[in-house]
């Protein structure tokens, strides 16, 4: 029988069960229940080989906040709704509250950006959206990606189909549950479900599933390899492919690009714009938001979420607009309360101004009682910068004809014959596809590496500072960032003052200079290793996607910093914004070394065009 009849037998069976449930639904049994009466997606609440959350399961994410997560919340949308609508929600993780007293409010088919500054609690917000800590109505299948695929013997295809298989069990699960019910067979959710069975469609499984794979970049051969025999980046797009082929109503992606090249960026961007369920996506890239979402929903300083309609750029006009508007409000109003507090302070003992004085404070009183306008406050002041350094003369790093093959042998070689001089004003970027050999080309320059033939030479002085995706790996987690900075220059000899100014211009401030950097968020983490690396004075910056986990600010920062910088610059990066603003050479990495003739935008637009080319689009 083919895999093709199987579904159909089964969903004809399903109809069959619904049919029958319709005529006899008080004899129908409520043992597939929960005893609320409500169906438990995913599993029955005594089988705990069930998975009730695809991607991350509850119990994981249970495991992972340790317990130290508490959140309150009102659903307020209809429950049978596919919108959802949560009042009063707060959120608070080890005692520390992260969102106050909010509304959330996602609708059916909105794709919804989720900004806010390091360490405000936006993966926290998602870890308890997919734990189910507030109330979303059980029929709202929830899917949650924060990492790479697990390594296991599977190759990519069976990940998926596995993963898909798992999702077709649990929607008939579902159906059982909904006709179990009294007059079950009414449920207007049924025919949704029905549909996403069929959109699902068993019998495609294996081609749809290559077809995802290979906009995301596999070839045949590498779709065919174990996960555990593949690459952080490799098994992100594995988790991606996952993620997207299920297609849940709610789909959360926390920073979904961080391991992606800018090619996959680029297939990714355009897949999810046309995301039509409801999807919640953490991004620091602004050209990746723009692309993908209809709304952005700001956790502020004030612990709110704030919605605004439109992309990330809609977002910045609208936020300006409103913040000169509120400005305009605020000084018109205090200039009034300073007026009337004038004449208050003037009226003296004559009764009839007395009497006026009195009128106009309880008009103060009732401004103040209905709130008063609030002043916008300035945005936080990020001062990344790189101390100037010794100007050293050319030629500071030369490439002469340079070949590299890890294994020695120059027939299985990444490139030969490369020629490439860096100096102190050069502003490179190196792009090309996962595993082309950028980070390799890097570890060349410092030397980490041998050039298999050819020769590289570095100048005499020449001090190297290098940023790379594990270098938060290398931090103390036990200690505090003060006490680390302490340790790791123990020659500046620096009181605890001096390292609090520090560290405070990379945005740690507060708690977060004395509690263990292992309490950090990934962002916080990132910046002390900035906050480091400009510490370490060096001729040369060799940055490996130094914008993962950075928020905007920090970004915009980090912009800044390596224009002002005096020493040479070298980056990898699928940021196109940061790109754009930093770097005046693209160097691409993909089967030898190349330097493109053009700026990042262009070479965005040929990325576009030959992902739309290969997914038949256009
Ligand atoms: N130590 C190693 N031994 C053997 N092969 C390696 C080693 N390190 C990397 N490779 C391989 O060399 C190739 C280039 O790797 P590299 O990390 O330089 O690529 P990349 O362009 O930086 O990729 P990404 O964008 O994923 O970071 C890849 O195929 C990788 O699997
Ligand atoms: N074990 C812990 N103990 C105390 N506080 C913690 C612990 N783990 C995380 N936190 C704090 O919880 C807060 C929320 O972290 P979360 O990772 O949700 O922030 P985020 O907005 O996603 O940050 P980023 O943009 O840097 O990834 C942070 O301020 C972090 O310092």
């Amino acid at each position: 029988m083919s895999a093709l009849s199987a579904s159909k037998q089964k969903r004809l069976a399903v109809k069959a069960a619904k049919e029958a449930a319709k005529k006899s639904s008080s004899a129908s049994s409520p043992a597939t229940t929960n005893g609320r009466n409500t169906p438990i997606p995913g599993g029955a609440e005594d089988d705990d080989t069930e998975v009730l959350i695809p991607g991350l399961n509850a119990m994981d994410i249970a495991k992972k906040k340790g317990g130290d997560r508490n959140s309150t919340g009102v659903l307020t949308s209809q429950p049978l709704s596919r919108d959802i609508k949560i009042e009063s929600f707060s959120l608070s993780f080890h005692g520390r509250e992260l969102i106050s007293n909010t509304d959330i409010d996602f609708n059916f088919g909105r794709r919804y950006g989720l900004i806010g500054a390091n360490g405000s609690g936006k993966s926290t917000f998602l870890e308890c959206l997919a734990a189910r800590e507030v109330p979303i109505p059980e029929h709202i299948d929830i899917y949650l990606l924060q990492e790479e695929a697990a390594p296991s013997d599977n190759n990519a295809i069976e990940s998926v189909v596995i993963e898909a298989r798992q999702e077709v069990e649990r929607l008939e699960k579902q159906v059982e549950d909904m006709l179990a019910e009294e007059n079950g067979a009414e449920n207007p959710l049924l025919d949704d479900v029905y549909e996403r069975i069929e959109q699902l469609d068993p019998s495609t499984f294996d081609t749809r599933a290559a077809t995802l794979l290979h906009g995301l970049g596999f070839s045949k051969k590498d779709m065919l390899k174990a996960t555990k025999d593949m690459s952080g980046g490799w098994r992100m797009r594995v988790a991606l492919a996952k993620a997207l082929f299920v297609k849940p109503t709610l789909l959360l992606l926390d920073e979904p690009t961080n391991h992606l090249d800018l090619e996959a960026c680029v297939w990714l961007e355009d897949y999810l714009s046309r995301y039509d369920r409801i999807l919640i996506l953490i991004s620091h890239s602004q050209d990746f938001l723009n692309g993908v979402c209809t709304n952005i929903m700001n956790l502020n300083h004030k612990r709110k979420l704030v919605y605004y309609g439109g992309n990330y750029d809609t977002y910045v006009k609208t936020r300006a607009e409103l913040e000169v508007n509120q400005m305009k409000a605020y000084v018109k109003q205090q200039e009034e309360i300073a007026h009337i507090k004038k004449f208050i302070a003037s009226a003296g003992t004559y009764s009839n101004l007395v009497r006026q004085a009195k009128s106009k404070q309880k008009i103060i009183d009732k401004m103040e009682a209905a709130g008063l306008v609030e002043k916008v406050d300035p945005p936080m002041l990020f001062k990344f910068k790189f101390s100037d350094t010794d100007k050293l003369p050319p030629p500071v790093l030369a490439f002469d004809e340079v070949g590299f093959a890890y294994s020695g042998d120059m027939k299985d070689g990444l490139y030969r014959g490369v020629n490439l001089g860096i100096d102190m004003d050069s502003r490179v970027a190196l792009v090309g596809p996962n595993g082309a050999g950028k980070s390799t080309l890097l570890k060349l320059m410092t030397g980490e590496l041998t050039a298999t033939e050819g020769r590289i030479q570095r100048h005499m002085q020449l001090k190297l500072g290098k940023y790379n995706q594990h270098s938060a790996d290398q931090l103390d987690m036990e200690l505090s960032p003060i006490e680390y900075m302490r340790r790791r220059f123990p020659e500046l000899q620096q009181d605890t003052d001096f390292w609090r100014q520090q560290i405070g211009r990379y945005g740690l401030t507060g708690a977060h200079q004395t509690s263990p950097i292992g309490h950090l968020s990934h962002g916080l983490q990132t910046r002390l290793v900035f906050a480091e690396l400009a510490m370490s004075r060096p001729h040369m910056l060799l940055l490996d996607e130094p914008t993962n986990h950075l928020d905007m600010e920090s970004i915009d920062s980090l912009a800044e910093a390596i224009k002002n910088f005096s020493g040479g610059v070298v980056l990898v990066s699928h940021d196109f914004r940061l790109l754009k603003e930093v770097a005046d050479t693209i160097i691409v990495v993909d089967k030898g070394v190349s330097v493109f003739d053009g700026t990042i935008l262009e070479y965005k637009k040929i990325l576009q065009k030959k992902s739309r080319e290969e997914s038949g689009m256009n």
